[in-house]
């Protein structure tokens, strides 16, 4: 299937001489919610505005849905919608009128029953009528999704949508976004709240230093570069790890109550039976075990430090 975006060779030099972008090639499929993650200055920003048409690229192309995103501008700005990291709303119009004029921007034919859907399902309904500064921040935030959304994009960016929002409006917004997936719209985030990407996301990019690190299926990358942890709860303490484990990198805890075995989910699962049965063979009781897989936080930590 065609990819709904697709960035290739993307490189941004600001005029100050510094290169945001070194060369981007990503495809995103229909569909999709892809998380697009950095840490701060490595250019999630710069893209989200390239691909939105606020920042000039110094070379490379860009389409959205098959349309040129400088040469077909606004054929492919109609297929596009942005929710800003920042507000960017005249405070003294009400909810209704923000809304349905930035529908109209992108030269919609005016829609008020989808209008007056979006403002129900970020719970904006009852607020239409009032103007945007008598709403607090997190209304406000609702207000900038549900203009994003007034135009019926096909693609929805969120940029760094989880900062400074309380915990109620995550939980609606990504109810909003797990909606839209289902009616076909294809979602990119950008976030450096790892746990977000996590839960939301089937795909995660990295993008560090302006170049796109890594490109995985969420579950995938997961299980390739997680670590597991096998924490054996013993019966009595130990004072030291006995010799026969010694081939097995286990750390015992302080009380010795506890060994703590770290292993590449990918590689050593063999190995547990292995230690299991040594474990046994040095006269050691257990009375618990339990696995845990490495987040991804952890994952995205170690990636983007290796660079
Ligand atoms: N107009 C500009 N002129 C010069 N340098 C810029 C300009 N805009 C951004 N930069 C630089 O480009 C780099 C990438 O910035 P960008 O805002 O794209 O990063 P980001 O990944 O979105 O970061 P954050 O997570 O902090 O928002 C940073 O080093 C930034 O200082």
């Amino acid at each position: 299937m065609q990819p709904i975006l697709s960035v290739s060779g993307l490189q941004k030099t600001y005029a100050s001489g510094f290169q945001a972008l070194k060369g981007i090639d990503l495809d995103i499929r229909r569909g999709e919610i892809f998380a697009l993650l950095g840490p701060n200055g490595a250019g999630k920003s710069t893209l989200i505005n390239i691909i939105c048409g606020v920042v000039n690229p110094s070379a490379g192309t860009i389409t959205a849905d098959g349309h040129d995103i400088i040469s077909d501008y606004r054929a492919a700005r109609k297929k596009i919608g942005l929710v800003p990291q920042e507000l960017t709303t005249d405070a003294f119009e009400t909810v209704w009128a923000t809304v349905s004029f930035s529908r109209g921007l992108f030269g919609k034919p005016r829609n008020d029953a989808h209008i007056e859907k979006i403002l129900k399902q970020l719970s904006l309904w009852e607020k239409k009528d009032q103007k945007i500064m008598t709403l607090s921040g997190g209304m406000k935030r609702r207000v900038m999704i549900a203009k994003a959304l007034s135009h019926e994009p096909d693609i929805l960016f969120l940029d760094e949508p989880s900062a400074g929002v309380d915990v109620e409006l995550r939980r609606d917004m990504w109810e909003v976004v797990r909606a839209l997936r289902e009616g076909g719209v294809t979602v990119i985030l950008t976030t450096h709240y790892i746990q977000e990407a996590e839960e939301m996301a089937d795909r995660i990019g990295v993008i560090n230093h302006g170049e796109i690190i890594l490109v995985e299926e969420k579950a995938a990358l997961m299980k390739k570069l997680g670590k597991k942890q096998l924490t054996l709860q013993l019966h009595d303490p130990i004072a030291a790890v006995p010799d026969q484990l010694s081939g097995f990198p286990l750390e015992r805890t302080e009380d010795g109550q506890t060994l703590v075995y770290t292993f590449d989910s990918s590689k050593e699962q063999a190995n547990i039976a292995e230690l299991l049965k040594r474990v046994d063979e040095a006269g050691i009781t257990v009375t618990d075990l339990q696995t845990r897989q490495s987040s991804l936080e952890e994952i995205f930590v170690d990636l983007v430090r290796r660079k």
